[in-house]
């Protein structure tokens, strides 16, 4: 694909945020692109859910947008102005991703995770917030936008290049790899590699970004490194920065595997104009149990010595991908659960490089994203959100996210997080039948059987969460605290959750309209607890009277601290890294 694209809608709202000054400031703001032919999309009354809910029409494209700021003490009202208390140390760019536009011409995606991916940044700067939003310009966007509909296969989507030509020899194209193409519509996270940004998804490909700016920069195929097809969005950093990341390798040399992997977060200095992706490092491998049908994860987990994969029963069926274009279906109906099946646990050594050998399972169940995970008293705590079945892909059809959408998108599992604990001692001279799991503060188990496998059941820590967040000094080790949107029968957060996994309290900041998107804890400082810092989330109205705003909470006190009120649309997204000031590269300013 190197289909050029033509400009489109991007814009930057500059909002001034005064530190104990006027308690509202009604900025100059105004949009730094030229709005180009597709702009009207940009007009959009806010996130796409809540368009489609409100069945609204298309507002006109407008080049000028004005915003507003409000500083205020918790509890507020929308509009009441008291002293505004941000810190002057929060000074950086708190950079998100999700899925942004899904029409192209008259074509529609089918899925909300098929949008085209749509970066936000909130800049803090001296004071002041400056908002920017742009599409990444990937090779999908590009050749959509090129030819005024949808050309390029998202996860729901099977789009068909070129009708006219002559559908064998494209079958025959496909036929000759057995995995196809895949987009690189990089829509779910950021990764931070040395001083570099990229926006990604689960593919092969990821697209360098500027931070600054948000323009879009190189296409990069991990395969050019690492023999993956898929890699997760969700790569664990170490406190030197290197990436720890995972991906799975489909029917290579006539096996399919996991492959960990580590990019490091510097170069030579002889070549530093390089990528750290030329030096990336393949740790280890684990086998898939089957060669066609490996596990479907979205992320991982590590403590200081071991790095944590769930085998889950959610499964890619290999046959199936490599013919859905023929058949006319899309890559999501090639994932299935097999709920009579178990969740294999690995821990996987990182001195040794290998799997431990005992064989640890737990029922079937679907997880998206690791919590957190950690080692105490010879055991592995391992926090996850997880699903009885896989409902949560199907409520996110756009078909289903319409006016009635509270009826047709009713979870027929909630996210519950859970903890499973692992013991490290694998009770070899243990009974059978034993709970080898010996730590006070759990009520999770794991039962030492017959055959040497350990069963584990896991303890409920609470339902109705997802997006979780935490103070990432904290990721691997014992930690505390989580932050988390709450959602329960319905895909939409309502509200911002501060979850204590000692205590089991909760703290919970909501608003009447307010839909959060995944909190950001950025720490204080002068850190000296785990939860001195803020929590940062975007927040999207439901109401068209109330303006979105970027919403800032003291992470201790689930208070909120400030809010900037944007007087553009902002929309629901899915994940991001806030990148303090010293990491910035100036020089792409
Ligand atoms: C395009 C494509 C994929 C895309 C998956 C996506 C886009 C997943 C998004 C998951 C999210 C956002 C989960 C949130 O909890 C697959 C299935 C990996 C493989 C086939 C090609
Ligand atoms: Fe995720």
């Amino acid at each position: 694909m190197d289909c050029r694209g033509k400009p489109a809608p991007g814009h930057l709202a500059r909002a001034v945020l005064r530190q104990n000054g006027p308690v509202h400031d009604h900025s100059e703001v105004y949009a730094i692109e030229p709005v180009g032919s597709h702009s009207v999309l940009v007009g959009i009354p806010g996130s796409d859910i809540r368009n489609l809910v409100r069945n609204k029409k298309l507002r006109p494209k407008f080049s000028r947008v004005r915003a507003q700021v409000y500083c205020t003490h918790a509890p507020v009202e929308f509009g009441t102005h008291t002293q505004c208390e941000l810190p002057s140390w929060l000074q950086g760019i708190l950079l998100r991703n999700g899925p942004g536009m899904h029409t192209v011409g008259e074509t529609r995606y089918n899925h909300w995770f098929d949008g085209l991916a749509l970066m936000h940044s909130f800049t803090f700067k001296n004071g002041e917030v400056y908002y920017r939003s742009k599409y990444l310009r990937s090779d999908a966007y590009n050749c959509n936008i090129e030819a005024n509909r949808i050309v390029v296969s998202e996860f729901g989507t099977m789009a068909y290049p070129d009708p006219c030509k002559n559908l064998f020899a494209k079958a025959f194209c496909y036929l000759s790899h057995t995995i196809p193409e895949f987009t690189d519509n990089c829509l779910i996270n950021i990764m931070k590699t040395g001083e570099d940004y990229y926006a990604t998804s689960e593919t092969n490909f990821i697209r360098k970004i500027n931070p600054h700016t948000l323009e879009t920069l190189e296409k990069v195929d991990y395969n050019k490194y690492v023999a993956v097809n898929l890699a997760t969005s969700h790569p664990h950093y170490d406190s030197a920065g290197n990436v720890l990341n995972m991906g799975t390798s489909i029917v290579d040399k006539g096996k399919t595997k996991y492959v960990i992997f580590k990019i490091p977060s510097s170069v030579p200095e002889k070549e530093k104009k390089l990528s750290c992706l030329k030096h990336l490092e393949v740790l280890c491998s684990i086998p898939s149990q089957s060669l066609l049908h490996p596990s479907y994860y979205h992320s991982f987990g590590v403590t200081e010595n071991y790095i944590i994969f769930m085998e889950q029963p959610f499964k890619l069926d290999i046959l199936k991908l490599a013919t859905a274009y023929f058949r006319g279906v899309n890559w999501a109906s090639c994932l299935s659960f097999h709920k009579e099946d178990k969740t294999w646990i690995h821990l996987i050594d990182k001195q040794t490089k290998k799997d431990i050998s005992t064989k640890i399972y737990t029922d079937a169940m679907v997880l998206f994203h690791h919590v957190n995970a950690y080692e105490e008293d010879g055991h592995v705590v391992i926090d996850v959100i997880s699903y009885s079945d896989n409902s949560l892909y199907q409520m996110f059809y756009l078909k289903n996210l319409n006016e009635s959408f509270e009826e047709n998108t009713k979870l027929t599992s909630i996210p519950a997080c859970k903890r499973f604990v692992v013991p490290l001692g694998f009770g070899k001279d243990a009974e059978v039948g034993t709970n080898l799991v010996k730590l006070p503060s759990t009520t999770a188990t794991a039962l030492k059987e017959k055959d040497g496998n350990i069963y584990c059941q896991p303890e409920m820590l609470c339902e109705g969460i997802e997006l979780p967040r935490i103070n990432y000094d904290y990721n691997g080790k014992k930690y505390r605290y989580f932050y988390a949107t709450e959602v329960r029968w319905s895909p939409v957060p309502t509200k911002i959750t501060k979850y204590d996994v000692l205590t089991k309290k909760k703290l919970s900041w909501e608003e009447e309209h307010c839909w959060p998107a995944e909190p950001v804890f950025v720490p204080s400082p002068d850190l000296k607890e785990e939860d001195d810092g803020l929590i940062l989330s975007s927040i999207v109205t439901s109401d068209p009277r109330k303006a979105p705003f970027l919403l800032v909470l003291d992470a201790k006190t689930f208070t909120e601290m400030a809010r900037a009120t944007v007087n553009v649309n902002l929309h629901l997204d899915l994940h991001g890294l806030f990148i303090p000031e010293k990491d910035l590269n100036a020089e792409h300013e």
